[in-house]
């Protein structure tokens, strides 16, 4: 019988512990978005028996084709051309015709693709996969519409950069251009798309059980982990600290790496179809030592991010800033260890509040009023800046200094910084959402406002707040609005 499996995985927000939790003996906090990536596979006889399309619906030439061969006991999963691809494989929607330029090829849902239909020849045998491939499938990947920028949608629409125009965008909305092209915000696109597609696909082969990602520590939802962190690694071409497939796959938590050796093995390897991925890629495999300790942001308080439109190359920053570290051990050091103390700080504060909240609701409710802002915040954006100026980096640039310190200044700004890397991607801050701030201004308000009115730089709010939903899980289609219609095979 035909299957559909939809699986979606969160964005990310690292909003402590950027550059130093690329070292397993710090650890860095991240909280996991309410956008979120989804993935949805479908047995589709219009794809070839033993072929695979997947579609990004919401870019043009964006399907890309692949055969699947497993005469010789083993899975190699080949790109098709951009011809086959144009001509049998594109959908075409009735009122255009075909300018079909498809890429040939995807490298990231190759190696996902390749990678986990071997991981499931490992798990349930060759004839499994090859049957189950029997009917070709149809996958198609959306992301919700905060992972790229907004801003021409908005201003087509002639709406102001608030939160409330942002929520008069129809879901999934197509970006008129190629994938190359596009504005990210950030938010872990990469990861979060690994995430839901090995996912989806580990449960579409039955590799994983269909209560895998039920709860949220499983076996399967460890080997759903450990397979995207090796795929998303290998298509990058790096091991970063995998923090952002950690948020993808868990959600919310407070993020020690994993030792990038567990992997070695497999980064080089030429002949990905001779791979033996699942002794090394088990979640019993106990050199998969990353640490996820529970956090949560605290109740009646809204994590606000502003997507600033200048972007900057993450990997040249974390290449500067551990140049610098290398060049000065024992200045470093002392900075990162007093930086560390401090988002250790951090986090501990914000777990107690929401201890807080869960032992006297009532008296938490009156402190949220007048909870100032957490000094701890500010410090750490010192010491950041302070990083950045040793190391030669923009990680806070005095642009970004005054936009957060305009911010900070607000009531009821609890605090904020630049997540991750930092540089001019992004802000987020910390607000406080008491259940009834009448007369006054609304916090989340009053910062649409200055965001609104900024002019020294260009800041749109993204309308994501942190999800308690946790990491990866399985969806209804029908339960998404629009992602039926989204990802419908034309
Ligand atoms: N919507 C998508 N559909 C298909 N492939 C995608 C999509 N988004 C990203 N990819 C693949 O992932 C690769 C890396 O994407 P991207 O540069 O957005 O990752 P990223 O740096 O993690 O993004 P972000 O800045 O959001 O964290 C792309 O070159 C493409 O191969
Ligand atoms: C600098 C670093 O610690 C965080 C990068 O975060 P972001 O991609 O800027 O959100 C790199 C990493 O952890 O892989």
């Amino acid at each position: 019988m035909a299957q559909t499996t939809v699986v979606s995985a969160p964005g990310k927000v690292l909003i402590s512990g950027g550059y130093l939790v690329l070292d397993p003996k710090y650890s860095g906090t991240v909280v996991s978005t309410s956008s979120r990536f989804y993935t949805v596979v479908r047995d589709d006889i219009s794809t070839s028996s033993n072929s695979i399309r997947v579609r990004s619906p919401q870019f043009l030439d964006a399907t890309w084709g692949y055969s699947v061969s497993t005469a010789e006991g083993t899975v190699a999963v080949e790109a098709l051309s951009t011809k086959y691809v144009c001509a049998h494989l594109e959908p075409i929607s009735s009122e255009m015709t075909s300018t079909c330029t498809s890429k040939s090829n995807n490298k990231f849902v190759h190696l996902a693709l390749q990678s986990t239909l071997t991981l499931a020849a490992e798990i349930s045998g060759i004839a499994s996969v090859g049957e189950r491939l029997s009917r070709g499938l149809d996958i198609s990947i959306v992301g919700d519409n905060d992972f790229y920028s907004q801003r021409e949608t908005l201003a087509a629409l002639n709406l102001p950069r608030t939160l409330a125009s942002l929520h008069q965008i129809p879901p999934f909305m197509p970006t008129k251009g190629p994938l190359s092209s596009v504005h990210k915000t950030g938010l872990g696109s990469s990861a979060a798309l690994i995430t839901s597609l090995v996912s989806a696909l580990l449960l579409h082969f039955s590799s994983i059980p269909a209560s895998a990602l039920d709860t949220p520590k499983s076996p399967g939802r460890a080997l759903a982990h450990n397979l995207a962190q090796y795929v998303h690694c290998r298509a990058q071409g790096k091991v970063g600290s995998g923090f952002d497939v950690a948020a993808a796959v868990f959600g919310s938590h407070r993020y020690t790496r994993f030792n990038p050796d567990v992997i070695d093995g497999l980064m080089g390897a030429e002949n990905l179809r001779s791979q033996v991925l699942r002794p090394i890629l088990s979640p019993e495999n106990e050199d998969w030592d990353h640490v996820i300790r529970p956090f949560k942001l605290p109740p009646l308080t809204r994590l606000m991010l502003a997507d600033v439109d200048a972007g900057s190359d993450t990997p040249s920053l974390v290449g500067k800033v551990l140049k610098w570290r290398n060049s000065n051990p024992e200045d470093s050091l002392a900075l990162w260890t007093s930086l560390d103390k401090l988002n250790t700080q951090l986090a501990a504060t914000l777990v107690d509040l929401s201890d807080l909240h869960d032992k006297d609701p009532g008296s938490y409710i009156t402190a949220v009023k007048y909870i100032a802002s957490m000094q701890a915040i500010q410090a750490i954006r010192a010491k950041m800046r302070d990083m950045g100026e040793r190391s030669g980096v923009p990680i806070e640039p005095p642009e970004q200094t005054q936009l957060l310190d305009a911010c900070v200044a607000l009531a009821g700004v609890v605090g904020g910084g630049v997540p991750g890397a930092g540089g001019y991607d992004a802000i987020w801050l910390l607000v406080c959402e008491p259940l009834d701030v009448a007369p006054d201004i609304p916090p989340r308000e009053r910062v649409e406002n200055v965001w609104a009115n900024y002019t020294a730089l260009d800041v749109s709010p993204l309308s994501v707040v942190e999800s308690l939903a946790g990491g990866v899980r399985v969806e209804a289609i029908d339960s998404i609005r629009g992602l039926e219609e989204a990802t419908r095979p034309v």
